[in-house]
């Protein structure tokens, strides 16, 4: 399943994209010497990092649609990227576990924030392949895809004008896709219906939301 979401202010943009502008970045495959698919450039210089990191973090657990979407229990610090022109990233799937500071997680889902106004680079369109088939994204600024980290993707070469992105990983308390999307139903049916519903079945579907999380959710 793919979610589409808007999760930054205008602000929130204007903020991240004055950071990328003043920051220092380098090649990506710096970080990944061995993945010749990788062409792009990444945000460097720690402290900047942590600094669009934080706002970033905040801005994804601030959507609600995102926290019934993804039941996130830990996320890697964004990482703001970047593709000039020729600049691209080959067909791939994202790595299984990925080593922090603070611990190891466990990506079940990617995440890309696109920052750029799509009107000002040409290509650049991230790729998500569904069997024969592939979904293009390519979204206004604040914008943000969430799509699982095992299905094959890659950004298309950037022809003209500068992609500028943040990329990140989610590992969710619910790691099989089939259960959480049906967790993601109720979610939606109690978000969108609840304050409607006569109080008693609103409990009672709140009991099967919370029942099914205890089983199928991963023990904090
Ligand atoms: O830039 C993007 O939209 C996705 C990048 C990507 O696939 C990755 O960093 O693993
Ligand atoms: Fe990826």
């Amino acid at each position: 399943m793919y979610k589409v979401l808007e999760v930054l202010t205008a602000d929130e943009v204007a903020r991240c994209r004055e950071i990328a502008a003043s920051a220092k970045f380098v090649h990506g495959r710096i970080t990944n010497p061995h993945n010749t698919a990788k062409d792009n450039e990444q945000l460097h210089d720690p402290a900047v990092y942590n600094q669009s990191a934080q706002l970033l973090h905040q801005a994804l657990m601030r959507s609600e649609d995102f926290r019934n979407f993804a039941f996130p229990t830990a996320i890697a610090p964004p990482l703001i990227t970047r593709y000039n022109p020729s600049q691209h990233y080959g067909l791939h799937t994202d790595m299984a576990y990925i080593v922090l500071p603070g611990g190891t997680l466990r990506s079940d889902l990617s995440c890309t924030i696109f920052l750029s106004d799509p009107e000002t680079y040409e290509g650049g369109a991230l790729q998500v392949q569904l069997g024969d088939a592939a979904m293009s994204f390519k979204l206004p600024p604040g914008h943000a895809i969430v799509y699982p980290s095992d299905t094959f993707h890659q950004v298309e070469q950037v022809t003209s004008g500068e992609r500028l992105v943040a990329i990140t990983f989610i590992q969710s308390r619910v790691p099989d896709p089939f259960k959480r999307s049906l967790l993601y139903t109720l979610n939606e049916v109690a978000a969108l219906e609840g304050l409607g519903m006569d109080p008693t079945n609103y409990s009672r579907l709140q009991l099967v939301q919370q029942q099914l999380l205890r089983i199928w959710g991963e023990k904090p």
